[in-house]
């Protein structure tokens, strides 16, 4: 039938494609669509004359009466739309794949002279060349070895430089987005071609096929080049990925590069020799990551949709948050506590007064490795595994007021003492205040960042409105992180958050809500406990609706400023939907009728459900109310 290959394409190939697509639509970037042409047209411009040289010395045929009959140097249309259709699949299940890695943390600088990376790259090459030289050896034999022969000397040699420049990230990179990619389109393809060349779709001819099968029905030859032709896709994509992540990972040696690199760049990029890489940059990257990884899931699928040099600052800001919230919390007394907020403020008085002036008129920059006064400064008073955060944290692209604005949120939380358990929350508008002061400030910061990256031509009235949107925003987070840490405070720290006329209208105190939270039974932790004491059960209706009344405020403000997001340079709207609307989950699930899952004492938001959440904010604003 005239149709039988096309069939094979509405049937096989295109299905998927429209699957994937649908994936990943809501992730899509310009970078992505820039890889997706890039691949396809070098895909398409690769195999024209091999395949088309196939062709016409009859190794390779196609039944006249299988296909339309519209031929491009021979090639029917149909298997040209094979080239594409292959390359775009196993592109997209890639670019799927790979969203969670942040390719610069897979870089690895190489010691000059003899370094275990020469030796892999070496070896890979020689593997490779071996088998190139088998595949010419097959070709001048000719007979039942020159498809077989042909498949590998047109693909290896492209497979040999593509390791020569990316064998790093080849071999670095999660399996998850190098070897899954490869192995399951391969294992389709494979089912496919043994089903079309049953059928007659194509064929093989006799005398030029080994006659080897991996399994009945499946040629050698067919599996090999399908084998080799995703193997060339992805490794593609990971070389450049490997390119973008030097480009991005080190500002030193591409101060201006933004957006999407040339292919010169692309190459100049992969032939930065490995010794000169960054690798204090590269091993705080992947402290940064770890602690992000570890201590906060919503950030963590959040920072996979901002991309390139702003995911990497959002991180690093992540980090010097976190490190300085931990310092002074997990301080062994209040005098330790308060002397990290001292040492966090010198650190910043450094960071931001400017360079300063040697003996001989030099100028030393703040954070100059060897003799910068606040590199300094963190090398002798901050523990190992915070110092290489502490100086990669962008000073120049973040005012200072807000940072000195979050350490007086911190010494807000020394003001909790066992005396004194509700701290500095005398109302509802230091509470606020509070808020304000630890989260309102990090989302000033973050919409710094965002506006650096992607400068546009936002005016100054929208900056504004974003700055006091974006302020509010934090709060509304505060708000659901006290409300889903109520017992851990009270029980770990014996601090009360909840203003003080609040509790009064529960008849409750603020020493008498930590003796509620300490008595009731931990199976009572959730709203759907059963099985409490009468007692217990009136407690727990005390803190349901104080917690009530903390996630109403934080709605309030949510509501009041969710719109603003829209506000935001286009390629930073979805991506902060992700990070607002992944935290605000934690509220809803507070709310849920049926109670919400405990782990480790905090309510928790299924994976599934926060892979919906970050899915829908993906797909655009979340309707009024926020869904809650
Ligand atoms: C995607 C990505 C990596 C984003 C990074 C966001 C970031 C820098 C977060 C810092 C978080 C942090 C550790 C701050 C220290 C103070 C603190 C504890 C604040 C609370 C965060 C909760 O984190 P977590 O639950 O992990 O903390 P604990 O375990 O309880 O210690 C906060 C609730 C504040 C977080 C506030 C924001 C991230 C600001 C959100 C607002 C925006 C991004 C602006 C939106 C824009 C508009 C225009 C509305």
């Amino acid at each position: 039938m005239r149709f039988d290959y096309a069939l094979v394409h509405l049937t096989y190939t295109i299905p998927p494609a429209i699957l994937l697509s649908v994936l990943h639509a809501p992730l899509c970037t310009r970078r992505d669509l820039y890889k997706i042409v890039f691949l396809v047209t070098i895909a398409v411009l690769s195999t024209i004359p091999w395949d088309s040289y196939l062709i016409r010395t009859n190794i390779w045929s196609y039944p006249p009466d299988g296909v339309i009959g519209l031929k491009i140097f021979d090639i029917p249309v149909e298997e040209v739309f094979f080239f594409v259709i292959q390359t775009y699949n196993t592109s997209l299940l890639y670019l799927l794949l790979s969203k969670p890695v942040l390719h610069s943390v897979y870089l690895v600088k190489e010691e000059k002279g003899r370094s275990r990376w020469k030796y892999i790259k070496l070896l890979g090459q020689l593997g490779l060349a071996l088998v190139i030289k088998k595949g010419i050896e097959y070709v001048r034999a000719g007979g039942r070895h020159t498809y077989l022969g042909l498949i590998l000397v047109w693909a290896v040699p492209f497979l040999w430089m593509l390791w020569a420049l990316a064998y790093q990230f080849l071999v670095n990179l999660p399996w998850t987005s190098t070897l899954v990619p490869i192995a399951l389109p391969t294992l389709y393809l494979w089912i496919v071609d043994t089903l079309a060349l049953k059928r007659g779709t194509w064929v093989i001819e006799q005398g030029t096929k080994t006659g080897w099968t991996l399994w009945p029905g499946l040629e050698i030859e067919e599996a090999v080049f399908f084998l080799l032709t995703n193997c060339l896709i992805v490794f593609g994509l990971v070389a450049f990925d490997n390119a973008v992540a030097v480009l991005d990972a080190f500002p030193a040696h591409y101060p201006h590069f933004s957006g999407l690199p040339s292919p010169v760049t692309l190459v100049r990029a992969l032939l930065l020799p490995a010794q000169t890489y960054d690798d204090d940059r590269i091993l705080g990257l992947q402290q940064c990551v770890a602690r992000l990884r570890a201590k906060s899931r919503s950030f963590y699928l959040a920072s996979s949709v901002f991309q390139g040099r702003l995911r990497i600052d959002l991180i690093i800001l992540y980090s010097f948050c976190r490190v300085a919230d931990d310092l002074i919390d997990n301080a062994k007394d209040p005098a330790e506590a308060r002397q990290w907020v001292q040492t966090l403020k010198t650190y910043l008085d450094l960071c931001y007064g400017g360079p300063t002036k040697t003996a001989d008129g030099r100028e030393i920059a703040a954070r100059d490795p060897n003799q910068g006064p606040a590199t300094q400064h963190i090398m002798q008073h901050f523990p190992p595994d915070t110092q290489l955060t502490l100086l990669l944290l962008p000073t120049d692209r973040l005012a200072k007021e807000p940072l000195y604005e979050l350490l007086k949120g911190f010494e807000m939380d020394l003001q909790f003492t066992a005396s004194s358990p509700s701290g500095p929350i005398k109302s509802e508008a230091d509470l606020d205040t509070y808020g304000a002061r630890v989260a309102g400030t990090v989302a000033l910061l973050c919409i710094q960042l965002v506006m650096y990256h992607y400068p546009g031509n936002t005016s100054e009235a929208t900056a504004q409105r974003l700055m006091r949107a974006g302020h509010d925003m934090g709060i509304a987070l505060q708000y659901t992180n006290i409300a889903r840490d109520l017992q851990v405070d009270a029980l770990n720290t014996r601090r009360v958050y909840v203003p003080p006329a609040w509790l009064k209208k529960e008849k409750l105190t603020a020493e008498s809500f930590i003796t509620g939270i300490t008595k009731t039974s931990p199976s009572s932790s959730s709203a759907s406990a059963s099985g409490a004491s009468d007692q217990d059960a009136f407690f727990m209706k005390k803190l349901g609706a104080l917690r009530s009344r903390l996630l109403d405020r934080a709605f309030a403000f949510y509501d009041r400023s969710k719109s603003a997001i829209e506000e935001l340079p286009v390629e930073a709207r979805a991506p902060m939907r992700v990070a607002v609307e992944s935290y605000m989950q934690i509220a809803r699930e507070l709310r849920r009728p049926g109670g919400f899952v405990v782990k480790a004492g905090r309510a928790t938001v299924p994976v599934w459900r926060r892979l919906w959440v970050a899915w829908r904010a993906l797909c655009g604003p979340v309707g009024a109310g926020g869904g809650r």
